[in-house]
């Protein structure tokens, strides 16, 4: 019981840690900016948060109430949007961080959206299919008020997938007594998902990463990678590095890494991978997912959970260059470290926008009701991605300040003005 307190604790801590610097960043991004305090005020919290008690009957018979949370951090700009994580570390305060990224994506990329983000307290590897959809189900109808096509429009995040989204657009359209796609991305493609969204997360860290070894010098061909998690971001993007010659020498799940100097058979571990991204389970020679990050490698990709690169290890990292697929993995002291030794760093709200920008475009086709292939989808993310890279680049270069501060730079600016422009601050 005492271990499980200190645990939670733990958690709150680092999670806290998450909210606090990302609201030193946005603080200092509108300070270089010339923002008057009232900006900051509005953008440090949500504009609106929702936590909400789910009951659902457990297959043995009992009734279990589940929390879930569901923040909408500025909407200035349009609705907002993100993606809904099923964890049993999610807390409130991981939820708020989220969705001030998901706002910094959006303005990235140049979306009309603003960013929001939800977590159930659940671990669904734990749970029945029948169970998942009664949570899922659930979760929709406690906050079906404040979301909507045009009021926020959730998304796949961790442990949820193509099949969560369509139950929840299910339960959705039933509330609503209408068929309504256009209230969820990352849905099947036979209910109006769009072609490219289940990669789109990894691609859009696939072109960051030729951009930033471009900057670099380094060839892509034979470079040896580092992608910690395997499961939508982590295995579509080993799978992309792999089939264009780099050479991924270590992955990981949440329970250890595999690591293999002359490069891992990628698509048999795809082959072996289960739904909610294990595979190392199946091998009996693995490492630990710290000693994964200090593998000597060119390029290191963080694609799980935040705080993982801490100033505990980020001296001992040993790429060139740290492409964060996943949000929030490097903290605010880590990221000083790896930038003051040369450390080529592209940060979460950059690398990770290209599944928003994909379910962006799903959510236009479903408003539009006209379909792209997966070439168009994929040729306009591509654009998008390289300008946004080189955008955040060149601020990091011309004003002298690192890969993050610059994203934030760029990311915060078109929901401050918008809101000025509503007369709010
Ligand atoms: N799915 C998407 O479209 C997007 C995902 N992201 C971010 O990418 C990251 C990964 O998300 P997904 O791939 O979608 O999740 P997922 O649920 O498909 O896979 C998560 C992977 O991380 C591993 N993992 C979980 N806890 C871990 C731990 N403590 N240490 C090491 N590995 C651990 C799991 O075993 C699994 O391999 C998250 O930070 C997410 O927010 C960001 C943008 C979009
Ligand atoms: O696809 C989306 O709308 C949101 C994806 C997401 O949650 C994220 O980028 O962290």
């Amino acid at each position: 019981m005492v271990a499980d307190k200190t645990a939670d604790s733990t958690q709150e801590n680092q999670t806290m840690d998450v909210l606090s610097s990302t609201r030193t960043v946005v603080r200092t991004a509108l300070e270089k900016l010339g923002y008057p305090d009232e900006v900051y005020e509005l953008l440090k919290e949500p504009v609106r948060m929702m936590t909400v008690r789910i009951p659902v009957r457990m297959d043995d018979g009992s009734i279990k109430i589940f929390t879930g949370y569901r923040a909408q951090h500025n909407d200035a700009v349009g609705p907002t949007k993100g993606g809904v994580r099923f964890h049993p570390n999610v807390t409130e305060t991981e939820v708020k961080a989220l969705s001030i990224w998901m706002s910094l994506k959006a303005g990235i990329v140049d979306l009309p959206y603003g960013g929001g983000k939800g977590g159930i307290v659940c671990d669904p590897r734990e749970m029945s299919f029948r169970e998942l959809e009664g949570v899922s189900r659930g979760y929709v109808r406690a906050i079906s008020q404040i979301v909507g096509p045009t009021k926020d429009i959730p998304a796949p995040d961790v442990f949820t997938n193509s099949q969560i989204m369509a139950w929840m657009m299910d339960e959705y359209s039933r509330i609503d007594e209408f068929n309504n796609p256009g209230f969820i991305t990352g849905k099947p493609i036979v209910l109006g998902g769009s072609h490219g969204r289940e990669s789109a997360t990894a691609k859009g860290v696939t072109i960051c990463i030729n951009e930033a070894a471009k900057k670099k010098g380094l060839d892509m061909k034979g470079a040896r990678v580092v992608v910690q998690g395997f499961g939508n971001a982590g295995s579509f993007l080993s799978k992309f590095l792999h089939d264009a010659g780099a050479k991924v020498v270590g992955i990981s799940d949440a329970y250890g890494a595999l690591h293999d100097p002359d490069g891992l058979d990628i698509d048999y571990l795809l082959d072996r991978r289960d739904s909610f991204g294990t595979v190392t389970k199946l091998f009996n020679n693995t490492i630990s997912n710290q000693d994964l990050l200090e593998l000597d490698c060119d390029i290191l990709v963080p694609a799980a959970v935040e705080n993982q690169i801490t100033k505990e290890n980020a001296d001992k990292i040993k790429a060139s260059i740290v492409v964060e697929a996943a949000n929030g993995p490097t903290t605010m002291e880590a990221t000083k470290i790896l930038s003051d030794r040369g450390i080529l760093l592209v940060p979460d709200v950059l690398a990770s926008a290209g599944g928003v920008t994909v379910s962006y475009f799903e959510w236009v086709q479903n408003n539009q009701g006209y379909y792209w292939t997966e070439e168009e989808i994929s040729e306009k993310l591509n654009e998008i991605m390289v300008k946004s890279f080189n955008s955040i680049y060149n601020t990091a270069q011309t004003r002298r300040v690192d890969m993050r501060l610059a994203a934030y730079m760029v990311g915060v600016r078109k929901m401050a003005e918008a809101s000025r422009f509503r007369g709010w601050v």
